[in-house]
């Protein structure tokens, strides 16, 4: 696809000091900054948002199909925290990726030949909003942070924000019970086509474009706003996380990453070939493949991301749970047994299948890298909503998906419903074991008791 065509990130948007509104209206927003306003940037998002979405992939084309390196012997391992200290305050600069769409604004779509720093950093677990308190960032290596609490009511507030997955620095604070996504044009477009659709529900509220800080952002409802100690799970859906066209600009214009090469060997030290040790690199789409072949994503189209526990614990090393059993286990870890959340989270996950199967939006786009925000907190209040659009793509018109049929390329199948459906089968797992167990213990009580 031509540069110009791919999508592009808030840069492209350019200037500070204007709010797209919703209905992509452009407003002045009332600030010191007022006179830095580029109105024709702000307007070209307000058209892009006033316009269908262009479909990302016209044709796409017929090609083999990749085959997926298989996993090396070697030493693997879990990542663990003595791993970790002391190994993650390089520079936290974030370059163009090198054969990503990214999900958001924070990696354009540009060439296989964009450098990519070394110290590429993902955001993985507590963060603190920009605005919101000035304190030590948290590298994201860190795999667990524990928060005292209890901490003011303030305090709490602010520091109970979490970004499980995703970019480093892409979330900000805004107005109560709000955050800011930065803009990528792809995401906005989805959050406009969300609209007038059946998922409207299970989406976070939309509230348009705005500028901070001279850079544009998407602005969002705060999904944590309403439950107070939250616990907080992020599952990857769909058995694929990577765009059909990423394969072809990898095979087109191969670029081996440093980056990626080296988180691989993190996990695994026998994942690279040879070929990769040799050149300490691997390419985007290898990688991807790789993550989904080591975790749940191919055998059960979803994955566990990472987990934030009420008392401020949190875990991102899930890049191996790949079994039924590993991830069911993961879920009761999370919910504490409490099978009146397990309840919830099912018939959400229900509703959620419901509304995707009369979603026109979900027929008409191959949702790629999308996930499931799982949150409950200790007063039984309990949901789930879908998100993460950056890399959620537009048909060509009259073309829809089933989603729930295998993936091969050229067929843009992203197997979401199949992922769905086993994920629901999962928490059911989680429900009967601890309705088992619970009951047993009542036996046992019984018993005792006589
Ligand atoms: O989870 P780990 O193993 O760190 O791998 C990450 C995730 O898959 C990111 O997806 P997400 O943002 O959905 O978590 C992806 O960003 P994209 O969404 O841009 O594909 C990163 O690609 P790069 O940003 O190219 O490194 C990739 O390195
Ligand atoms: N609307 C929201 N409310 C609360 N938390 C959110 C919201 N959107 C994202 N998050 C948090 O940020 C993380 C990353 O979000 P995501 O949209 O996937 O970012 P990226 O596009 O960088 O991958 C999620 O795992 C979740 O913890």
């Amino acid at each position: 696809m031509p540069k110009e065509c791919r999508r592009k990130s808030s840069k492209d948007f350019g200037f500070p000091g204007a709010v797209l509104s919703d209905g992509g209206r452009v407003e002045r927003r009332a600030a010191g900054r007022s006179s830095q306003i580029c109105a024709e940037v702000f307007q070209k998002a307000a058209l892009v948002a006033a316009q269908p979405a262009a479909p990302a992939l016209m044709h796409a084309p017929m090609v083999p199909q990749v085959t997926i390196t298989p996993e090396g012997g070697g030493c693997s391992r879990e990542i663990q925290q003595e791993d970790m200290d002391g190994n993650g305050d390089g520079i936290l600069r974030r370059k163009l990726s090198n054969s990503s769409i990214s999900s958001t604004g924070s990696s354009a779509v540009e060439s296989e030949d964009d450098l990519l720093s070394d110290t590429e950093s993902k955001s993985k677990g507590l963060v603190t909003l920009d605005h919101l308190v000035n304190t030590e960032r948290k590298p994201w290596r860190k795999i667990k942070t524990y928060i005292r609490w209890p901490f003011n009511a303030s305090q709490k507030k602010k520091l109970s924000w979490v970004q499980l997955a995703g970019h480093k620095g892409n979330f900000k604070a805004a107005d109560e019970g709000t955050i800011l996504k930065k803009l990528s044009e792809n995401e906005m477009q989805c959050f406009e086509k969300l609209r007038d659709d059946a998922l409207l529900p299970f989406v976070p509220g939309y509230h348009g474009v705005v500028e901070n800080d001279g850079e544009a952002f998407l602005q969002m409802t705060d999904l944590l706003a309403n439950f107070d100690q939250p616990n907080v799970m992020d599952c990857k859906m769909g058995v694929r996380t990577y765009l059909e066209e990423e394969l072809v600009r990898a095979r087109e214009r191969p670029k081996p990453r440093e980056d990626l090469y080296k988180k691989m060997v993190e996990v695994d030290n026998g994942g690279p070939t040879p070929e990769e040790h040799v050149q300490q690199g691997v390419t985007k789409p290898r990688y991807m493949q790789w993550r989904e072949s080591m975790s749940s994503t191919n055998t059960l189209g979803f994955r566990i991301e990472g987990i934030k526990k009420y008392d401020g614990t949190c875990r991102t090393d899930f890049k191996k749970t790949r079994s039924k059993q590993d991830v069911i286990q993961v879920f009761k870890d999370f919910v504490e047994g409490d099978a009146n959340i397990i309840k919830s989270y099912m018939l959400r996950l229900k509703e959620i299948r419901q509304a995707l199967q009369t979603s026109e939006f979900f027929k008409q786009h191959e949702v790629i890298g999308s996930s499931l925000l799982f949150i409950h907190d200790h007063t039984g209040h309990a949901q789930i909503w879908i998100i993460d659009f950056g890399k959620t793509t537009a048909l060509p018109d009259g073309q829809t998906l089933s989603h729930n049929v295998p993936w091969q390329e050229g067929n843009r199948e992203d197997g979401y419903l199949w992922g769905l459906d086993n994920l629901i089968l999962m928490l059911e797992a989680v429900c009967n074991e601890e309705t088992t167990e619970n009951s047993l213990t009542t036996d046992t009580h019984t018993a005792s008791d006589l």
